[in-house]
């Protein structure tokens, strides 16, 4: 999940300089840039940025193929009996294909950037490591615009001013260039983050100006093609929400590609998107083994469904259901379903539901529920129904085979606001729940108690887990745990070790 840029002043943050740590690293991804001969090298894996003591976004300088939190990752596996936990380390530098960065300053030096710690200062970042480079070029592109067409950044105090942030993110799927030069060529989707409630407002002049400025500057006809597109959010709120309800599309492409999991995905700038492209597609491709071949698959927390639609296609599945609570996914899940290859054979669902209400109706029929939960982890009441899965199990057994006349409101929500992709094959309905549970987690420390609290209910047991470097420089780290049903092979070994060991 991408980082949280723009919370309120927060507590310092341990800066971590100089650590030359010896552990290991099980596993190393890299095909872009590769990694220096000497992986355990601090300076090799340095960020050597210039922004690192006054920006907020990097905590970590050295090491970045070792966030300090990875060895208390380890740790916790393996009291877990987790013995081959795994960490990618993934692309070191340039990894960030997604940024939301804060317009402030004035007209004739406008700042884009992210906060300074704990402060509302923002700090201009124009050189960021972690930036895929073409939003580096696009940020100076925008600067410029700026100063020439006298734009006024937002000012917080007063509430005046035109551009309030920047959202932008680089597709690096352009097929008509050879696949080694994609990634590189990336174009990017400039978001302007408008200070009026629409188009017509009286400052949108000054919008239409910036986007053509954008266009006319990087677009198409320029050498270097930079600009895939130019979109306007339309915000007047004083709270600190980077986006209001209103988009408009201005100019270039209407859709923005990705290649994630073998599949193209349609990601519009309102939908949830993974910042680092390249380790979510190790991580999808690392999950798609854990799923069983014609499995039914719920996949709860999911944006515009990649995940669910990326299984569908490699895991032959049964069934896919997506259930999200941002409407604005919607259309970027049935663009991205267009794309699907033909010959497949699965009931594709969408649902603009919440995934903590009555969650049983959402595993009911799955062979297979994967949550990929915001930071703060799993909703109470979908861990709860997951604690008591086999009691569930029980009463669901007893229901009568169909409900016909379904009367709660929010399932009715629920439905209406479905999209439905039927499959001429005909599957036969399955009433059963989940055997494995699969927990992707940006969150390390929701993600430890939301952990602790399944395997205490006995119900489940740790059968996997893998680390990835979402998010070199910080201390955030992608977990993707798969559980299982019962209590686990290690359990049964440990209590039979007891019990041989008793003195009879
Ligand atoms: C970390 S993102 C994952 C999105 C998606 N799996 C992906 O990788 O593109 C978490 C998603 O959960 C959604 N979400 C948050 N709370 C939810 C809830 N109670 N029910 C359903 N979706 C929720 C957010 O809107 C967001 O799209």
């Amino acid at each position: 999940m991408a980082l949280c840029f723009f919370s309120p002043p927060a507590p310092p943050i341990r800066r971590i300089t100089c650590q030359a740590l010896s552990v290991a690293v099980p596993s190393v991804a890299v095909e872009v840039a590769p990694l220096p001969v000497n992986p355990n090298s601090s300076l090799s894996c340095a960020l050597n940025c210039t922004h690192f003591q006054s920006c907020s976004g990097c905590t970590q300088e050295y090491n970045l193929h070792h966030p300090v939190v990875i060895d208390e990752a380890i740790g916790f596996f393996n009291k877990l009996g987790i013995k081959d936990f795994s960490f990618d380390s993934c692309r070191l530098w340039g990894w960030r294909c997604r940024a939301k960065l804060a317009v402030r300053g004035s007209s004739t030096n406008p700042l884009i950037g992210l906060y300074e710690e704990g402060t509302h200062t923002v700090v201009d970042i124009p050189d960021c490591k972690s930036h895929h480079p073409n939003i580096n070029a696009a940020v100076q592109l925008l600067k410029k615009g700026i100063i020439e067409l006298n734009v006024e950044p937002y000012d917080e105090d007063q509430g005046t001013g035109d551009l309030r942030y920047v959202q932008i993110a680089v597709t690096t799927h352009d097929t008509s260039l050879p696949i080694l030069e994609r990634y590189k060529n990336g174009k990017v989707q400039v978001s302007l983050v408008w200070n009026s409630r629409s188009e017509n407002s009286a400052n949108t002049g000054k919008l239409n100006a910036l986007a053509n400025f954008l266009w006319g500057n990087g677009g198409p006809k320029r050498k270097v093609h930079l600009i895939h597109s130019v979109w306007a959010n339309f915000q007047t709120s004083s709270n600190n929400i980077i986006f209001g309800n209103r988009w408009r599309h201005l100019l270039g492409e209407r859709d923005f590609w990705e290649h994630i999991g073998g599949i193209d995905v349609s990601l519009a700038p309102s939908s949830f998107g993974q910042a680092n492209t390249r380790a979510f597609d190790s991580l999808l491709r690392k999950l798609q083994k854990y799923v069983p071949e014609g499995a039914s698959v719920v996949d709860l927390y999911a944006g515009a469904g990649v995940i669910g639609l990326s299984l569908a296609v490699s895991r032959k599945c049964r069934s896919v259901k997506c259930v999200e609570v941002n409407k604005e996914s919607r259309q970027s899940f049935e663009k991205t379903v267009e794309r699907l290859p033909t010959n497949v054979e699965s009931n594709i669902s969408w649902h603009h539901a919440d995934a903590s209400i009555e969650p049983t109706s959402w595993l009911l029929g799955s062979d297979v529920v994967v949550v990929d939960p915001p930071r703060k982890g799993l909703n109470p009441s979908l861990v709860k129904e997951l604690r008591h899965i086999s009691a569930v199990e029980l009463r669901t057994s007893k229901r009568p085979e169909k409900v016909k006349d379904e009367k709660r409101p929010w399932i009715l929500r629920a439905r209406e606001d479905s999209i439905q992709i039927e499959n001429t094959t005909v599957h036969e309905e399955n009433q059963s729940l989940p055997q494995t549970l699969i927990y992707i987690s940006c969150g390390w420390e929701s993600f430890k108690e939301d952990c602790s609290s399944l395997l205490a209910s006995k119900e489940w047991h740790l059968h996997k887990a893998h680390g990835f470097n979402f998010f070199p420089g910080t201390q955030s780290i992608e977990i993707l745990a798969v559980f299982k049903r019962g209590r686990g092979a290690s359990t049964k070994k440990k209590k039979l070790g007891k019990k041989q060991k008793r003195p009879h």
